[in-house]
């Protein structure tokens, strides 16, 4: 391993023992398949040593000297507390000189386990994601669901591991570029296949979060360091402005972290930004067995939306260099293009896009990867802390605890299932129902919940200290580790077919834009045709007049255009496809918190400030924001038909049911209400557009002067002047509309708010029930089966009575035969 610069204070240890290296193969393809999609595997287990070792806190403070590593490095080799098998890289034993350490103290005894994989210290992060990780990473591209956390206790490497260092990157990095590698290059490839078949356009946004002290705060809820990369235009009002998000039971999707902000991004370098923000939030302590110790859990996700768009037309973007707008940012250019700038692509285009419309109903796959970087367990004994970092350990400890019986319960539960041979099913249906598994315990296991669940692959890399005051804490790790293997996954493609994800309203969304913006060009083509004559046979009386006229009325046409042409644009180049440079980095970040949906352009403008002819555009992204909130189906993993979350629905009392069917009817509302001021809107654009509007007051004598001036009436400026009159009032209705209407949605949001959080309040109070319920449950059943003892023990007493009458019995028959016998 390559040491970063801070490595010294990690070996203030005199016991440390680094081990020497080792290595391991993890077992990341699939064991059995379980049904044409998904397949069923055990938990990837690989184990990791730290380099440093380090056993007792750090008594001085004062950072050994950097050159005393090696030595120390070689004498800790020859100390090290745990060792791999020379000829088996998945097998890890404890060394022969901890028998005084261990309570049998025979060396013959001496612990052996065996993983997928195990790592030392000459082994870098890379090698492990290689060979541990790639997989998992992979089939996320695919369509599956996946988990990679790090455990271990504190000071161990976790962090190092799954965050890395200037040196080296961690996991998280390495992944993220392989996401989008591998995007790049699935669609390239298919791209270059003759047919284009497989092709897949995709889209990518992630979200950050830290557990601290049993709370879920959001890591990208901040404006990042960067402002003009990461405006966001969304921070929506409704949402309360502190970083603490709540987890929320959806019927329909599972573990929800609701308020969560997402952003989609579009390249490695946009997700790496947001990871520096966030990593600069997450808190971070000194200790006395690690400076800069996490203090909370992390969890790092990615959503991958995918569908295929092989259907000719979709996808390349193509909007040539800005058509009627000029000066729009070009995307890829396309032989599939559905705009070009030229007018004789409206007839083409209007074919293609009812074959848009059929593909956009296409499923589309949702995949969520979750990189998590636990807090380590501690012990106040070296830790020394106190206070705050003291309670932080708590809370650290209880959390860890909890996802320690929870594994525990699976992989008893995975251990049946294999006896049962049960393969097709998951561990979760193999449950006795009375079974309980207690992810409700703590906010860590609530959050892993669907990954620990079953429908996801996951690799668990356990990292252990080879010091031999850790001894006892890496036998602890090693046996989460054991029974975590143990785990049965069964992952599932999930596709969703008939809901409305971001891939598909932005899709939609576009083909709308295009759409309109084929119409403007339709309009500004027949005004240009009908003025034609008019000009001809005016020039010599009002030459002047009419090329600015005309000119003007261009220039509002060219104004339309290139605002759709941006907003085009701007939507396209968050989805990654075939050939798509993507990204013009910096160009567009559209920020998503699980509510809501909007885009901002560079220079920061948001809706308020365009032009009001993109009026109906804005509009319907905010319809598009709207049907985001209220239906947000698309920020939990767990969407999926036989997701254990949708059992959940048992616990919704009708009266929720019928709240939450109100709220329905409430959207469906808000959308009808938008719908009908988008088309008063519509309207009033086209008669503006047909009354051959877009006269503007230009310097220097443009048709304002001429208006203005009364020595120049004529009829016709007069009929100009009533046009213009009648503008500027249509204006001010659609500007006065605008405002009602943000306000009724915003009234609209509050109401939906409050109702969501009233429905939280009920489902939590519902959960304390039921865990109370089951608690009863429990002791009912020990009553019932100290009762069923008893009646049991008194059963075999009165067997024994039984059998003592009867011997009794018998006994007085055969004396009383006897007295016969003598009498006789
Ligand atoms: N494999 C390694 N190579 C070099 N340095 C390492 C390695 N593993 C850990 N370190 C260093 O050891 C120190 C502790 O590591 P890290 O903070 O990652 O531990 P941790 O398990 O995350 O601890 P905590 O649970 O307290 O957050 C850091 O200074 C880190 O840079």
């Amino acid at each position: 391993m390559i040491l970063p610069s801070d490595y010294e204070t990690a070996l203030d240890s005199v016991d440390a023992a680094a081990a020497s290296a080792s290595a391991s193969a993890s077992a990341t393809a699939p064991s059995s398949s379980s049904d044409g999609r998904g397949f069923a595997r055990e938990t990837a287990a690989t184990m990791r040593r730290h380099t440093s070792g380090l056993a007792t806190p750090s008594k001085s403070g004062s950072p050994r000297p950097r050159e005393g590593y090696q030595q120390q490095q070689q004498q800790q080799q020859a100390t090290s507390s745990w060792q791999t098998h020379p000829s088996d890289p998945r097998r890890i034993t404890q060394s022969d000189h901890t028998a005084s350490h261990t309570s049998h103290r025979d060396p013959g005894r001496m612990a052996d386990y065996s993983f997928d994989r195990v790592y030392g210290q000459a082994e870098s992060t890379s090698t492990l994601y290689d060979e541990s990780v790639r997989g998992v990473v992979g089939s996320f591209v695919d369509g599956y669901h996946g988990s990679v956390f790090a455990y271990g206790q504190t000071n161990s490497g976790k962090t190092h591991t799954m965050t890395g260092s200037a040196a080296e990157a961690g996991v998280v990095r390495l992944a993220v570029r392989d996401v989008f590698h591998r995007i790049r290059s699935q669609s390239t490839a298919a791209a270059a296949s003759a047919t284009n078949d497989g092709s897949r356009e995709y889209l990518v946004r992630v979200s950050y979060l830290e557990i601290y002290n049993e709370q879920i705060y959001d890591l990208l809820s901040q404006p990042s360091p960067s402002p003009s990369k990461f405006k966001s235009s969304l921070q929506h009002h409704h949402l309360p402005p502190s970083t603490s998000v709540r987890i929320f039971e959806s019927r329909t999707e599972g573990v929800v972290v609701r308020g969560l902000r997402e952003e989609i991004v579009t390249c490695p370098e946009d997700v790496f930004a947001l990871l520096d923000a966030g990593d600069a939030r997450r808190r971070v302590g000194c200790t006395g067995m690690n400076k800069t110790s996490s203090r909370s859990h992390s969890v790092f996700r990615l959503v991958l939306e995918s569908r295929a768009s092989s259907s000719k037309g979709e996808g390349g973007g193509g909007l040539g260099a800005g058509g009627g707008g000029g000066g729009v940012p070009s995307l890829a250019p396309s032989s599939n293009s559905s705009i070009n700038s030229d007018s004789d692509s409206v007839t083409t285009c209007g074919t293609q896009h009812s074959h848009h419309g059929a593909s956009i109903r296409g499923p589309v796959r949702i995949s969520s990867l979750s990189l998590v970087d636990l807090a380590g367990s501690e012990s106040v004994k070296y830790t020394g802390s106190t206070g705050v970092r003291q309670k932080e350990g708590q809370y650290i400890n209880k959390s860890l605890l909890t996802l320690g019986h929870v594994v525990h319960k699976l992989s008893e539960m995975s251990l049946r299932e294999k006896v049962g041979g049960a393969s097709s099913s998951s561990a979760l249906s193999m449950m006795a129902p009375n079974e309980h598994i207690p992810y409700r315990d703590s906010k860590l296991t609530r959050l892993l919940q669907p990954s620990l669940g079953g429908n996801a692959q996951v690799c668990i890399i356990c990292n252990i200290s080879p010091a031999l005051s850790n001894l006892e804490e890496s036998h602890n790790t090693l046996k989460f580790a054991m029974r975590a293997k143990k785990i049965r996954q069964h992952a599932r493609i999930t596709e969703v077919a008939d809901e409305k994800t971001l891939l598909r309203s932005y899709r939609e969304e576009i083909e709308e834009l295009k759409r309109q913006l084929r119409e403007a060009r339709k309009t500004s083509a027949e005004i240009q045709h009908s003025q034609q004559p008019r000009h001809h046979g005016q020039v010599d009386q009002t030459p002047k007049i009419a090329v600015e006229y005309s000119s003007s009325s261009d220039d509002e046409d060219q104004d339309d255009t290139h605002v759709l042409v941006s907003a085009i644009a701007n939507l396209e180049s968050l989805i990654l496809k075939a050939g798509a440079k993507s990204t013009q980095k910096g160009t567009t970040t559209t920020v998503r918190s699980n509510s809501s949906t909007a885009t901002t352009s560079e220079d920061g403008n948001d809706e308020s400030s365009l032009p009001s002819r993109a009026l109906d555009a804005a509009l319907m992204r905010a319809e598009s924001e709207v049907a985001s909130f209220v239906k947000p189906k698309i920020s939990s993993p767990a969407v999926t038909n036989d997701s254990p979350a949708t059992n959940k629905t048992s616990l919704m009392t009708p009266a929720t049911t019928q709240r939450v069917e109100e709220s329905d009817e409430d959207d469906h509302l808000l959308l009808e209400e938008l719908h009908r001021i988008q088309d008063m809107l519509g309207a009033v654009m086209k008669k503006k557009r047909k009354g051959g509007g877009g006269v503007k007051s230009t310097p220097g004598g443009g048709p304002g002067n001429h208006i203005n001036n009364p020595e120049s009436r004529t009829p016709e400026r007069d009929t100009e002047m009533e046009q213009l009159r009648m503008q500027l009032q249509e204006q001010e209705v659609a500007s006065t509309m605008r405002k009602a209407d943000s306000s009724f949605l915003q009234g609209q949001l509050n109401v939906k708010d409050g109702i969501l959080k009233e429905v939280s309040v009920l489902l939590e109070a519902l959960e304390k029930r039921q865990l109370a319920l089951e608690t009863e449950n429990k002791q009912l059943r020990e009553d019932l089966a100290g009762a069923a003892n008893m009646i049991e023990e008194a059963d075999a007493a009165r067997l024994i009575l039984e059998q003592r009458l009867s011997e009794r019995d018998i006994e007085l028959v055969e004396k009383r035969d006897g007295v016969y016998d003598n009498s006789e």
